[in-house]
């Protein structure tokens, strides 16, 4: 059985090898005791925020669990850019004519751009290879979505999901490829370790900040910019079930799609309702609940028919619940990548 609850310094053993795992991306999940040590006192803290105080730099991180084995994360930042700038770049297209020479082309160019700032950001997906199905992953994005809907006032009004790029038949990101490698002299998946939550001035110091034509890329770069890395179509499913959608903004390193979304249009926001535990209908298809504890939240996967599986929630017939229905519609059972996002 899935539940989501809070990471402790104890599930570190478990969040290691996931953290560690070979990914494509691995942006900004801790890798290491010491950081990831760090990571969840922050995450602690943030879960502590009094009511009625908004915690602009909250980052909450969570595990995924089943039958108490640790088998996945996702965090969420409540707010990007507050202690340093965040980093992405700008579509713009712009229109180069000659009249005489009867010449008109409409050329993309890429701005780097910190407009993503002060955007409630979903970061550090991971998840174990025998669990990257539909139902695990989406209750592993719908759940901390529910999350965000009860606690509202503590996100933005809007959120963001930077979805790793186009990868070709080796692996690697045409973008990076053609542009970041040159200015890093590393791997992508090394600039993502040097650059993640805790060294991002990395970014400033060596990625070129002056807008770039796009037709001066290679051609598979240029037909593949804001392309989903294609082996995790479940992932992007689960996001555009919410109504996310792709921004004109792209990864500055891999040229993945910067998916946003209004809070209050995400579909589960729309769908989950708030009920007493004694007003809990009976399931009939599998349903998210969590308590509405702030400080010690807990999200439970409850499989259709099984209207016992909230015991784990403690509550009092009084109690609050709030609940969804889990939506793995448009998902489908193939391969799922790397499983780390
Ligand atoms: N694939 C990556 N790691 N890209 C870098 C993303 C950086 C991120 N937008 C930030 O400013 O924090």
């Amino acid at each position: 059985m899935y539940s989501l609850r809070p990471a402790k310094p104890s599930d570190i053993t478990a969040i290691l090898p996931l953290a560690n795992e070979q990914g494509a991306r691995h942006a900004s999940l801790p890798k290491t005791t010491q950081s990831l040590r760090s990571f969840i006192q922050t995450s602690e803290d943030s879960f502590r925020t009094p009511k009625g105080l908004t915690a602009q730099s909250g980052n909450y991180f969570w595990v995924l669990t089943d039958q108490d084995q640790v088998v996945g994360t996702i965090a969420i930042e409540a707010f990007t850019g507050q202690k340093e700038p965040f980093y992405s770049y700008r579509r713009e297209t712009l229109i180069n004519a000659s009249y005489r020479l009867k010449v008109k082309q409409s050329i993309p160019v890429l701005y780097q751009s910190h407009e993503l700032a002060g955007y409630s950001q979903l970061h550090s997906i991971t998840l174990a290879s025998e669990h990257r199905n539909p139902r695990a992953i989406a209750f592993l994005i719908q759940g901390i979505l529910l999350f965000i809907a009860e606690h509202a006032s503590y996100f933005s009004d809007r959120l963001l999901f930077e979805f790793p790029g186009f990868k070709d038949e080796r692996g690697e990101s045409p973008l990076w490829n053609d542009l970041g490698q040159h200015f890093f002299q590393m791997s992508l998946k090394e600039a993502c370790y040097h650059a993640s939550i805790e060294d991002k001035a990395l970014i400033a110091q060596l990625m070129p900040n002056q807008p770039l034509y796009e037709n001066l890329l290679s051609n598979t770069t240029q037909s593949t910019l804001g392309e989903p890395q294609q082996d995790l179509a479940d992932y992007y499913q689960a996001f555009i079930s919410e109504g996310f959608r792709p921004s004109s903004h792209i990864d500055i390193f891999d040229g993945g799609p910067c998916l946003t979304c209004f809070t209050s249009s995400l579909w589960t926001k729309q769908e989950s309702a708030r009920t007493r535990l004694t007003g809990l209908p009976e399931n009939h298809t599998d349903t998210i609940a969590m308590n509405t504890s702030k400080e010690h939240p807990l999200i439970l996967l409850l499989p259709q028919h099984q209207p016992d599986f909230i015991q784990p929630l403690n509550l009092t017939s009084k109690e609050w619940i709030r609940w969804v229905t889990l939506n793995t519609e448009g998902m489908s059972e193939h391969h799922q990548g790397e499983g780390v996002l």
